[in-house]
């Protein structure tokens, strides 16, 4: 299985890569410059993960890593009001492109440990989740800090894995 992370820079994404693969929390990251690629393994399912930079200069390469993957996994900072409405913006530019169609999407509200961090009700307004219906679509409240919910990523993205592989 093939995935690819997308979301606005400081949304999590790395962090999630850390504690995915390794079950272990990274506390300080440096924003990704292009990408990283990182391959994980559980059971007898590998799953290969594109970590996509966030930088404003990045975005426009997020649809080149999109088009072959099983599903886009795409992280908020739900703690960042700020920055939601272009996340959500950026999100919906790049679900418009028709060699997406079709794609699984996975919603990642990250941050949740932080106070002031946003339901998953809250979220789902706010990122319009509820006007994507061309594709499965599902969101999950996590945190990378304290590794909640982790462990339903995984079992998403290995469930996901074997519809394409
Ligand atoms: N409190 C808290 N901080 C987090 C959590 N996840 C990530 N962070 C912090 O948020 C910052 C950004 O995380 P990154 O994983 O580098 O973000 P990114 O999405 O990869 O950013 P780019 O590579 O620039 O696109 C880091 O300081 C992390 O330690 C979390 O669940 N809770
Ligand atoms: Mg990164």
């Amino acid at each position: 299985m093939e995935l690819s992370l997308i979301g606005l820079q400081n949304a999590g994404k790395t962090s999630l890569v850390n504690v995915v693969a390794v079950s272990i929390v990274v506390h300080v990251s440096f924003n990704t410059v292009g990408f990283n690629m990182r391959k994980v393994t559980k059971g007898n399912v590998t799953i290969k993960l594109w970590d996509l930079g966030g930088q404003p200069r990045f975005r426009s390469m997020w649809e080149r890593y999109c088009r072959a993957v099983s599903a886009i996994v795409y992280v908020v900072d739900a703690a960042d009001h700020d920055n939601l409405s272009i996340s959500r913006s950026e999100l919906h530019d790049l679900l418009s492109k028709p060699s997406l169609s079709g794609i699984p999407l996975l919603v990642l509200g990250n941050k949740i440990d932080k106070s002031g961090a946003l339901s998953k009700q809250a979220l789902t307004d706010e990122m319009g989740l509820k006007s994507i219906t061309d594709r499965e679509v599902c969101c999950f409240m996590i945190s990378c800090k304290n590794s909640t919910n982790i462990d339903s990523v995984i079992d998403w993205l290995v469930k996901h894995s074997k519809s394409k592989n």
